[in-house]
């Protein structure tokens, strides 16, 4: 499919002098008072997530040349075309499925697809039956802690879901997560294990990547050396280089395939963990909720579509309003990682320079994402985004029930996420000075009625699709990671160097560095 690059269409051109004429000096106060039906036009209802987007520096107009520009630059084609089962990975010749391992057994697929979601439901099914048996079998009652080594998409996913579903997740089993090929990471979690309780998931997609591996051997020689027994019962592999798992001594492994990207696959054997915290039915119900947010990415019209909305909003900041970050604001203790989990997601999908062709764009991508739970930011960071010198749009993340109840503190909570994105917005000039607030700062809010497994998967699959717009617009590979390779291949060209000292071929500055480390 030959598609229009996006500074070369009309609607480019329209959106850029509308952002001269207007946008640049648009005020979201006077669009209020102007406007009476603002915060309707602008909020958009998606499947288990309300929208609030009218404080954004947007109006109809905006929108609407957004949406022409989606078009020209074949948005719909670009979607339907990974909904077919299309290799729209064309750098890595690979389909892009993911929404697939959410798709019910039942589902009217492709005849090239329906192979691949029998395989995804027989996967499921047993992996499902796997995590009900360590959770609920007499035979696995030894079983106290699950460790979880793997890094990046192996990582990052399962462990952000585990603590957003803290609420639903089994008493009397502890999750941990071991990632850093820093010795420390797998120390500290080692250090109050014993063996015979201990099951390690060696989560890796390829089953090569050096820090998994040196994480995962290392945690084999503890089990051997602590007295640990039986290999097979203790170690499970998910991967879809199951030879390889079962070279490293494991018998138990669940598989995916080379469809589902690292950062796609906490549906897939890699969600394991999530499975064994939250139960079969539990897991179901995330699945369910992501595919409830990929009928409406499918089937929405583009205005009322909340990935459309939200990812040609990152277009118009980033390459209009020149912003160069986003922040990501949970007001939720349970969605602390999500930041970090979404960074992996945004920045590793659209952090590209080039074209799917591989040439060169003239105009920004990714922003920098970057974040922590509410409060928290608010006694560190948000000084800057209230006064600082550059805007930073805010996305709020906040629950409207909390499971629990401790007097005060939810509502606490949520008076402090309006508080801010009203502050941000209205800002505060009467008194001058140090005491100014400029005001006129743009955030959206995202609204969860309960933070719970079907939520959650609408929430992350509505994160995935905002994503797939904006680089479907930029016209990149948002589904290859050639940035990762470099640094990969020279730590293992340094790593030998450690050990003899040569420094012959390095640049100064890494064989100064070198040279010191070996010092004595
Ligand atoms: O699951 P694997 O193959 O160990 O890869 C882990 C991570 O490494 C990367 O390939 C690159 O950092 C990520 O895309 C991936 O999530």
């Amino acid at each position: 499919m030959s598609r229009v690059r996006c500074d070369k269409t009309a609607a480019w051109a329209k959106l850029n002098d509308l952002y001269q004429t207007q946008g640049r000096d648009f005020d979201l106060r006077q669009a209020f008072t102007a406007d009476a039906t603002r915060f309707e036009t602008f909020s958009q209802s998606a499947p288990y997530v309300f929208a609030d987007l009218s404080k954004n520096r947007i109006d109809a107009q905006t929108e609407s040349l957004l949406i022409e520009l989606a078009r020209e630059t074949g948005l719909e084609q670009h979607r339907d075309a990974m909904f077919a089962g299309e290799a729209i990975n064309r750098t890595e010749q690979r389909a892009v499925m993911h929404f697939l391992l959410r798709s019910p057994a039942d589902q009217v697929v492709s005849p090239a697809m329906a192979p691949e979601l029998l395989k995804v439901h027989a996967t499921l099914d047993s992996m499902l039956d796997f995590a009900e048996k360590i959770r609920h079998d007499a035979a696995y009652k030894d079983i106290t802690d699950i460790v979880n080594v793997g890094i990046g998409g192996s990582d990052l996913g399962p462990q952000m879901a585990v603590l957003a579903m803290q609420d639903f997740a089994i008493a009397g089993k502890r999750f941990q997560f071991v990632s850093n090929v820093d010795e420390h990471e797998l120390l500290s979690v080692l250090a109050e294990l014993k063996p015979q309780s201990t099951l390690f998931l060696v989560a890796s997609k390829t089953f090569t990547t050096p820090e998994t591996m040196l994480n995962a051997h290392s945690a084999l020689r503890w089990f051997k050396a602590s007295g640990g027994q039986d290999v097979a019962r203790h170690f499970v592999g998910l991967t879809t280089n199951l030879a390889a798992a079962k070279t490293f001594g494991i018998q138990t492994c669940f598989g995916f395939w080379d469809w589902v990207g690292g950062r796609y696959s906490l549906w897939s054997a890699i969600g394991l963990p999530i499975a064994l915290a939250i139960g079969a039915a539990g897991f179901r119900e995330l699945l369910a909720g992501a595919h409830a947010m990929d009928q409406h990415f499918q089937s929405a019209p583009l205005a009322q579509n909340l990935p459309v909305r939200l990812g040609l909003l990152d277009i118009w900041y980033r390459n209009f309003h020149g912003f160069s970050s986003r922040s990501i604001a949970p007001y939720s203790s349970a969605l602390r990682r999500l930041p970090a989990y979404l960074q992996q997601l945004e920045m590793e999908s659209n952090g590209k320079r080039v074209d799917m062709d591989g040439q060169t764009l003239p105009f920004a991508t990714a922003p920098v994402l970057w974040g922590e739970p509410g409060t928290n930011g608010q006694h560190a960071y948000f000084q800057m985004l209230h006064q600082g010198s550059s805007v930073v749009p805010v996305e709020f993340v906040a629950v409207k029930n909390a499971l629990q109840g401790m007097p005060g503190h939810h509502e606490k909570l949520i008076a402090n996420v309006l508080a801010q994105a009203q502050s941000l917005m209205v800002g505060k000039t009467d008194v001058g000075g140090h005491r100014d607030f400029p005001g006129n700062r743009p955030s959206s809010f995202l609204l969860l009625d309960a933070l719970n497994p079907r939520s959650l998967g609408a929430l992350l699959a509505l994160q995935e699709h905002r994503v797939f717009v904006s680089g479907s617009v930029w016209g990149i590979n948002s589904f290859d990671q050639w940035g990762v390779e470099l640094g990969k291949s020279l730590a293992q060209d340094i790593a030998p160097r450690l050990q003899s000292g040569d420094v012959q071929g390095l640049d100064g500055s890494t064989a100064g560095l070198l040279r010191r480390l070996r010092a004595t």
